[in-house]
């Protein structure tokens, strides 16, 4: 049987955090009372016109730079035409053939390989607004529409069909979500829809220079579900072709309970939008100051900040990786370096003990009860000696469940460390005295067998006596 080559290329809507709607002054807050945030332009009305929000175009131009991308000093707006109960103008504001940002690319890491992946366009567009869907009247299904997001701010962000592997697109996505957040000019939350992603997928055999059929996958919304949907449709397409069929070329949707894709609509029935030009708007002319002077605003991005933290901090690349990926964790661990000037220890920390716990409480870095300077302090206590390593990891978690500093803790729990010899050295006697056979052990030449002595007084201290005193202790009793 043949062997098969995936080919992937993604779009990506991203809502853009402007206050105030991309052709009208209604506002985009989230989550307000259904059809709130409505005026006659978003609604449609006849007569009304629609005008540009300049922080719209800022907002687009913004991340088309920091995706590398050239910036097109004239562009337009098009309709898209289609009907459906969320587009109350029966058509779609987008821009066709003259985006506003085309030809950029972003890098992805993976396994230690860099990869460039192009990105083809990004244009603006408008949201649509959203139906709830609400059962039936006697057999009827029915729909509620809620048109607060109609008219909310987008960028489509195309990519190039680039990508390989399901994982590659993962990482396409989550490279491509860091540089917009670090941007901030959109939050990108999957959840709450700011950040939407279409895949495109296709496969071919190998050492085949043509691209194979591709299918349009919808509905995804977390990293984990494009993962799957990818996989599950490369493998669907592969057992297509080794049936002797073919792929056809249609609209899929991704059904998270069920974990397979389904057809949504065929090539045949897939919309003729009828662009054109919108009458309504004038093109955009975009002057050369004005795209420097964003360029200028642009923050340092994730490829750059994780240089400088190998470079300034010199920390392995790996770690500059993991804690640029989002902003708040690169300004979290640079706070906690500001007071506490050991960047590797704190790099253990944030990616081992903090990184675990927020995986095991589902807690985003935002939402972290712990703040740097907690760290750092913690940090301190136990580099001066006042807590043992074994203590501190008590104390983080502590730390992390209540948000109370670690003195607080320390002092409360009564778990200052043992560093008082006399102390210690009772404990040490006592345990050799209770464990004969190890202690034969020991002098008979499995040195290993110190290991469970040390466990033993630790045991003896609940985990407070100062270790490195243990050990020398023992070591002198054991060997005299
Ligand atoms: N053979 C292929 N296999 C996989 N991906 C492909 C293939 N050909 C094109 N693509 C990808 O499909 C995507 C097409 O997106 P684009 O927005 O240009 O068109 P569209 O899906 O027709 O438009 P719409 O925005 O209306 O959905 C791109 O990301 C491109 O890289
Ligand atoms: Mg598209
Ligand atoms: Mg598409």
């Amino acid at each position: 049987m043949a062997q098969y080559e995936a080919v992937i290329g993604l779009e990506v809507h991203v809502e853009l955090k402007t206050n105030t709607k991309i052709f009208c002054n209604s506002s985009t807050e989230f989550g307000a009372d259904p059809n709130h945030h409505v005026c006659p332009v978003c609604l449609g009305l006849p007569g009304v016109l629609p005008v540009i929000n300049k922080k719209v175009v800022e907002y687009a131009i913004k991340a088309g730079l920091a995706l590398n991308c050239k910036i097109a000093p004239f562009s337009k707006f098009d309709r898209k035409n289609y009907y459906y109960p969320d587009l109350p103008k029966n058509y779609q504001i987008s821009q066709y053939d003259l985006p506003i940002a085309e030809h950029g690319q972003l890098e992805i890491n993976l396994d230690g390989e860099t990869k460039r992946i192009g990105i083809t366009r990004v244009h603006m567009e408008e949201d649509a607004g959203k139906l709830v869907h609400q059962g039936t009247i006697s057999t009827t299904p029915y729909s509620l529409v809620d048109y607060n997001r109609t008219g909310v701010p987008l960028i489509e962000i195309v990519s190039e069909p680039d990508m390989r592997s399901p994982e590659e697109a993962v990482a396409y996505l989550e490279k491509l979500k860091a540089i917009i957040q670090y941007t901030e000019v959109s939050d990108c939350k999957m959840q709450e829809g700011s950040l939407r992603c279409d895949a495109n997928i296709s496969v071919r055999p190998v050492g085949q220079v043509e691209f194979g059929t591709k299918t349009e996958l919808k509905n995804m919304n977390s990293f984990k579900a494009l993962h799957k949907a990818i996989t599950y449709e490369i493998e669907r397409q592969i057992d297509v072709l080794d049936e002797g069929g073919q792929v056809v070329q249609e609209t899929r949707t991704w059904d998270e309970d069920k974990g397979v894709t389904l057809p949504l609509r065929s090539k045949e029935e897939a919309h003729d939008y009828r662009y054109f030009p919108d009458p309504d708007l004038v093109p955009l002319v975009i002057s050369e100051a004005w795209v420097d002077e964003i360029r200028a605003s642009l923050p340092e991005l994730p490829d750059e900040r994780k240089a400088r933290f190998v470079n300034e901090y010199g920390l392995p690349e790996y770690d500059a990786l993991v804690l640029t990926s989002t902003r708040e964790l690169a300004d979290y661990f640079e706070q906690c370096v500001e007071l506490f000037n050991n960047p590797k220890t704190v790099s253990n920390w944030v990616m081992g003990d903090l990184a675990r716990m927020m995986n095991a409480t589902g807690r985003e870095i935002g939402a972290v009860r712990i703040k740097p300077a907690q760290l750092a302090e913690m940090l301190k206590l136990l580099d001066k000696g006042t807590i043992s390593g074994k203590i501190a990891k008590t104390v983080f978690e502590e730390m992390f469940n209540t948000g109370k500093d670690p003195g607080v803790i320390v002092e409360e729990k009564g778990l200052v460390q043992i560093s008082d010899e006399g102390k210690i050295e009772k404990i040490v006697s006592d345990v050799i005295a209770a464990n004969p056979k190890s202690v034969e052990d020991y002098r008979g030449g499995k040195k290993q067998a110190i290991g469970f002595l040390v466990g033993q007084v630790m045991k003896a201290t609940k985990g407070k006596a100062n270790p490195g005193l243990v050990n020398k202790l023992l070591k002198e009793k054991l060997d005299s």
